[in-house]
């Protein structure tokens, strides 16, 4: 593993440090497991994508995927960032007009959303709906006659192609429950429904494929399908986009498998397909907006374990295990996730040996990393799980009874807690005694 890649570095008692600060005091300090995320990578990956529309005169909207991990402090350093923000629940909402997120800047996504949703989102003015299905188009279409509102509305499309990632991270494909689909006619009816709707003011299309996208062939493929159906529309309806929401999903590193392209190729590859689209069918551009989570805030995030027991079955494999689990990273035992992760405290010392880190969930599933080569370690060792700023805290749950992990952030050499680890009395706050 080739450290050189993540904004992390070794001190000189041989320690993993994040932007200066050693992670084996940050242990001594919070606890484990442990968040921790370099703030200024975070606003790096705000500002690759934000600079490069810039650079290249394009009006957009980069909206940050909640949904990677929401809480207040996150929200509050892409929005100083100039990030829009997609939330996908009430809570998600919450959470971004707790930060202090302006209405405006937050766009409402979700595939089922209830009255309820709907009716917070309308009350506090969100700038914007992404609207899903057609009892949305009904529900939503009721509610604004209720409340005499308007609201901007893109339409979610899905252009049936086939991401290549994880089937359970892919969102673009015919046989999904996202969207509507643009070849069987769906896609047709809910556009003119929306049209029809006075109160729904349908700004544009909106497609997200999948999450964990290497290349930029989908994305062009995707938005060549969104504008053969545009210049349809365009000649029959006369209609013309103000926006195309070209979604998220673009790649990090995990492991050194990976090799993502940096954030502006896929920006560049987004903003040539429009404006190739836009000039073939001569309609004015229009503003791109995009919806990246895992790629602002993933390779930004390390966690923090204590190494506890270890087995070794010779000749078949030697488990090492620490104080989490599937229960801080469900994602190994969701999509066979792979990570990268280094002793902490022995940062400089060579991989010797080859071993597997288990979880601490009573779950033969609940595996972290197999097979990998590691520094030699010991009980009460701090092992640093690599890339684990997305969907590590957001998935987080309380299997077993565990406690949630505290969030710690660090910038200029500062280190803050954001999130407070749970408590147990956090963990039975919601049981009530029924003793008879
Ligand atoms: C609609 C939508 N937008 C944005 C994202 C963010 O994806 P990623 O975190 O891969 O950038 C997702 C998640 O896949 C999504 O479903
Ligand atoms: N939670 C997923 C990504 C799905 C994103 C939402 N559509 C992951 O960890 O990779």
């Amino acid at each position: 593993m080739e450290l050189e890649h993540y904004p992390f570095q070794i001190n000189e008692q041989g320690n993993l440090t994040v932007s200066e600060v050693d992670t084996v005091s940050l242990v001594k300090q919070y606890g484990t497991p442990l968040y921790v995320y370099d703030v200024a990578h975070i606003r790096k990956n705000c500002r690759a994508f934000v600079d490069t529309f810039k650079k290249h005169g394009i009006t957009a909207q980069v909206a940050y995927a909640s949904k990677a991990f929401s809480s207040i402090a996150i929200l509050q350093v892409v929005h100083q960032e100039g990030l829009a923000v997609d939330v996908v629940s009430k809570g998600e909402l919450y959470t971004a007009l707790q930060a202090g997120v302006p209405p405006e800047k937050i766009h409402f996504h979700g595939n089922n959303k209830s009255r309820s949703e709907l009716e917070m989102a309308l009350k506090h003015r969100v700038g914007c709906i992404v609207i899903d299905n057609f009892y949305e188009i009904s529900l939503l279409g009721e509610l604004l006659e209720v409340y005499n509102q308007e609201v901007d509305v893109l339409m979610r499309v899905t252009p049936g192609l086939r991401s290549n990632t994880h089937e359970y991270i892919m969102t673009g494909n015919e046989d999904s429950k996202f969207g509507f689909n643009i070849h069987n006619g769906q896609a047709e009816q809910a556009f003119l429904e929306i049209r029809n709707h006075k109160q729904l003011r349908l700004k544009g299309l909106h497609c997200h494929i999948g999450s964990q996208i290497f290349e930029t062939e989908g994305f062009i493929k995707a938005t060549s399908m969104l504008f053969s159906v545009i210049a349809d529309w365009q000649k029959r309806y006369q209609f013309t986009p103000e926006v195309m929401n070209l979604g998220g999903g673009f790649g990090i590193r995990y492991t050194d498998e990976d090799q993502p392209l940096p954030r502006h190729e896929y920006v560049e590859a987004l903003i040539e397909a429009v404006k190739h689209h836009v000039e073939q069918i001569k309609i004015p551009m229009p503003e791109i907006w995009i919806e990246p989570g895992r790629s602002i805030v993933g390779d930004a995030g390390i966690t923090l374990y204590k190494i506890g027991s270890m087995k070794d079955i010779p000749g078949i494999r030697k488990y090492i295990t620490v104080d989490g689990g599937m229960t801080d990273n469900l994602r190994p035992a969701l999509y066979q996730a792979k990570y990268d992760a280094i002793v902490a405290n022995r940062a400089n010392d060579a991989r010797t040996e080859l071993v597997s880190i288990a979880g601490k969930c009573c779950e033969s599933g609940d595996m972290l990393i197999y097979d990998i080569n590691l520094q030699k370690t010991d009980q009460n060792d701090i092992l640093a799980v690599l890339s684990t700023g997305a969907y590590g805290y957001s998935m987080a749950n309380n299997y077993n009874r565990f406690t949630r992990p505290a969030v710690v952030f660090v910038e200029n050499g500062q280190h803050q807690l954001v999130v407070k680890r749970e408590t147990y009395i956090d963990v039975v706050q919601h049981d009530l005694s029924y003793l008879k």
